[in-house]
């Protein structure tokens, strides 16, 4: 038996699209990382028979637990997270400028860096998300000691370095010609690690804070290096107005980013709160996807932020927690928060705006997954993708979900109702294993089968 064949058996559930879920009582094999094998529960019996499991470490799962895919934060700020829940008062160029800038302005000390980002990654994976995409600093050591940190503690995971030219009061800024160099050298420096779990993400902040020399530059390297892009766009409405002062020849500020070519497939914008449907479609037509951070949107009153209208026009939405805009790190927030947005741009007349809890869950995974264009490996269970899993234990004893007695009639129905509790009352608690690639890298439940 080796914990690189495992057999889990039992309730498997993950998103097939925006409106269909799979959910069967059967069992997902799993061999060095890759799920090999899909099936039922008598084709499982019938195969343990023959022996085919009989080099796999088996995990029966008790009727209470169950396997999804891991979560996927599709935009952070791993630099941010000593200042979460702090100085969340003022809009986001205040903010910006009072609280975040100096404190990312320390990760030019590595050593602080290390210690911050070990942290960072660890609490993720605790939480279920086995990827993320980060923004680190504008700092070229520290950022590697980030992606360091995501090799070492076995996550996924896109790792960004800032780009900034424009001056602001912290001092926290590079020259251009500085840092596409660093962008570079911290690009092949990522590449050299040759991790299939790590990759470099260009990182220009947002048009506030990068000239268009600099996000022109960006893009060539996006280009030559074919690695992924990420930013913020439309986020608040004096930072609409400010770029718009700043680029005068711009007819809007999708066009700003298009004009620079940052828009492209492997482009992920974070927030989009106030697109017209001219940009919607541009970054529809750009194959450009949106990472929906409804935290930070509402804690720094940046506005409602319209998904369903996103996904009905063909943009791909996956969430982000957008630390430490956002104040809550875990994607069950992310998800709770999405509905409630959408619930309030429902009440307020957008009808059919709101979204519902499997729809979240699909945005939590698979939709997550499409928008950093890694669902051919992971976001949902199908054989030949990579195994990035969380076994659920949802009456967990110490856990935040209370067992009243059954309240289902079939298997379906309780899959369902277990999904359903874990997703709106749920908590780390309730995430016994995490697995990334095979790899397990949280386990508060020894033996599975101690709870039947
Ligand atoms: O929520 C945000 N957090 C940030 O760090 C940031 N930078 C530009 N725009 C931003 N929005
Ligand atoms: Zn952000």
């Amino acid at each position: 038996m080796t914990e690189n064949k495992l057999v889990f058996v039992g309730i498997i559930i993950s998103s097939k699209s925006l409106s269909e879920l799979s959910v069967h009582n059967g069992y997902i094999a799993v061999d060095y990382g890759k799920i090999t094998k899909l099936g039922t529960e008598s084709e499982y019996e019938q195969l343990k028979k023959e022996g085919v499991f009989d080099s796999y470490k088996v995990v029966k799962m008790s009727s209470d637990l169950f396997l999804m895919p891991g979560f996927v934060d599709c935009h952070t700020h791993a630099a941010q997270f000593p200042n979460i829940g702090l100085g969340l008062d003022l809009p986001l160029l205040e903010w910006l400028n009072k609280y975040t800038f100096p404190l990312e302005n320390q990760y030019g000390d590595i050593k602080y860096a290390a210690s911050i980002y070990n942290k960072v990654v660890r609490s993720l994976l605790i939480n279920g998300t086995t990827t993320a995409s980060y923004f680190a600093s504008i700092h070229l050591g520290g950022t590697l000691q980030l992606a360091q940190s995501v090799i070492n503690n076995h996550q996924r995971a896109f790792v960004g370095k800032v780009s900034m030219n424009i001056e602001n009061d912290a001092g926290y800024y590079n020259e251009t010609k500085k840092d596409l160099e660093e962008t570079e050298n911290f690009i092949k420096a990522v590449l050299d690690y040759k991790n299939d779990l790590v990759q470099p993400i260009i990182s220009p902040r947002f048009a506030v804070s990068c000239d268009s020399a600099l996000m022109a530059g960006l893009s060539e390297l996006s280009d030559k290096y074919e690695c992924r892009i990420q930013s913020h766009i439309s986020e608040n409405v004096d930072e609409i107005k400010h770029v718009l002062n700043t680029f005068p020849c711009c007819k809007h500020y999708t066009d700003v980013y298009d004009q620079c070519r940052i828009l492209n497939q492997r482009c992920i914008m974070a927030h989009a709160v106030h697109l017209s449907m001219e940009e919607t479609a541009t970054l529809a037509n750009r194959g450009v996807s949106i990472a929906h951070c409804p935290a930070s949107n509402t804690r720094l009153m940046s506005g409602l932020c319209p998904v369903r209208k996103y996904l009905e026009s063909g943009v791909v939405v996956g969430l982000g927690t957008d630390v430490a805009g956002g104040d809550n790190a875990t994607i069950l927030d992310a998800m709770r928060r999405t509905m409630d947005v959408s619930a309030h741009l429902e009440l307020m007349g957008q009808s059919g705006s709101a979204l519902s809890w499997s729809e979240v869950f699909y945005l939590a995974t698979l939709g997550g997954a499409k928008a950093l264009k890694l669902d051919h490996k992971i976001g949902s269970f199908e054989v030949g993708k990579e195994f990035d899993a969380l076994l659920i234990n949802v009456y967990e004893t110490n856990g935040p979900i209370v067992k009243f007695g059954p309240t289902y009639n079939t298997p379906q129905e309780r899959a369902l109702h277990l999904l359903q509790k874990f997703i709106y009352v749920g908590d780390d608690r309730n995430i016994a294993h995490v697995y990334v690639k095979g790899h397990k890298v949280k386990d508060v439940l020894e033996d599975i089968s101690l709870l039947n």
